[in-house]
């Protein structure tokens, strides 16, 4: 019979809404004991946060904790259970550096553990069935969700409220009925090397581009101190004119650039000048490509960790966005 770890961070699959407003109070022993499960699992809890309070320096945590269960020859599969609003900023950093045949499930609810129908106790059940199961050894880091399990890279949280709220992303695997079906295999890139303990202080905030808007808070972040800016445009990665001299003035001073968009779906793609992805390309930004603007700033925030020569900056983050 094969071993699963879960690790807890909290969420709403760990929360009370009893309370005045929903809180983090079940620890992750609590939300397994709510599945009825009678399987080898084991459970640790790492953090005890909704995801919206999430930092940088928390991402090291879970990433140690994961680190930490992969190497250990008694566990098969790692299930994280975690916040929704977050959990595709937290999987995608996990996707980065993961380098095994176990695999990772992330799951969580849309539900408080304590309303009547809460989501969490089925989630978790099959989060660590699939998680101990054969079917899915290799299939990296997934977000299991309303029996679905969506790889990592490119799954977004796409419903506010609605209990199956992760599309985007590969779908792995799916459970029909009872059995889980392996659908397909992740795409694979380059594995990263580890976040230097840098990326724990790292800021890089998300600047909107739309109708009306101008550079004038890109140029504050700038002003404020910021050790990378990503840029969401709109459309292909399109901006107002006022953008393109801003982009230039950040990369001249050495701070990278990300050119992402706020689209659901398509890549960033250079199709239009006068302040389009072309010209915001042209002056040094660089493209998220298909990879959604916060997934992209975790990209960018792993490779700034590292400190790299900008030339290797671009070649790395150009490798893991193709
Ligand atoms: N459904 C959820 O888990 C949302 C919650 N606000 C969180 O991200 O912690």
């Amino acid at each position: 019979m094969s071993n699963v770890h879960v690790i807890g961070t909290g969420g709403t699959i760990a929360s009370r809404a009893d309370v005045g407003g929903s809180v983090v109070a079940d620890s992750a022993g609590d939300v397994l004991d709510a599945t009825g499960l009678d399987t080898n699992v084991t459970t640790d809890d790492v953090l005890h946060i909704n995801s919206f309070h999430l930092t940088f320096a928390d991402l090291l945590k879970i990433r140690a904790a994961v680190a930490e269960a992969l190497d250990d020859p008694q566990i098969d599969g790692i299930v994280l259970t975690h916040g929704t609003d977050t959990m595709e900023e937290t999987a995608f950093f996990l996707s980065l550096f993961h380098d095994s045949e176990k695999p990772v499930v992330l799951t969580g609810a849309q539900r408080a553990a304590d309303l009547p129908n809460t989501d969490g106790p089925e989630n978790l059940r099959q989060a660590v069935l699939a998680a101990g199961s054969a079917t899915l050894r290799g299939a990296g880091v997934v977000v299991g969700f309303d029996a679905q399990f969506h790889a990592a890279r490119r799954t977004r949280k796409q419903h506010t409220l609605a209990t199956s709220a992760f599309s985007g992303g590969t779908l792995i695997a799916e459970f029909y009925h009872h059995e889980l079906t392996r659908l397909a295999a992740p795409v694979s890139y380059p594995v990263l090397q580890e976040p230097t303990e840098r990326f724990g202080q790292l800021n890089i905030p998300v600047i909107d581009a739309a109708p009306g808007t101008d550079a004038a808070l890109f140029y504050a972040a700038l002003e404020h101190g910021v050790d990378g800016l990503v840029l969401q445009g709109v459309g292909a990665g399109n901006a107002p004119p006022a953008f393109t001299d801003a982009v230039e003035t950040a990369v001249a001073d050495g701070i990278p650039v990300v050119l992402s968009t706020r689209v659901p779906a398509g890549p960033v793609a250079p199709i239009y000048g006068n302040g389009g992805a072309v010209t915001l390309l042209d002056a040094g930004a660089m493209s998220a490509h298909q990879l959604n603007t916060y997934q992209a700033r975790i990209l960018l925030a792993v490779l700034v960790s590292h400190s790299l020569p900008e030339q290797s900056l671009r070649t790395m983050f150009a490798d893991q966005t193709r």
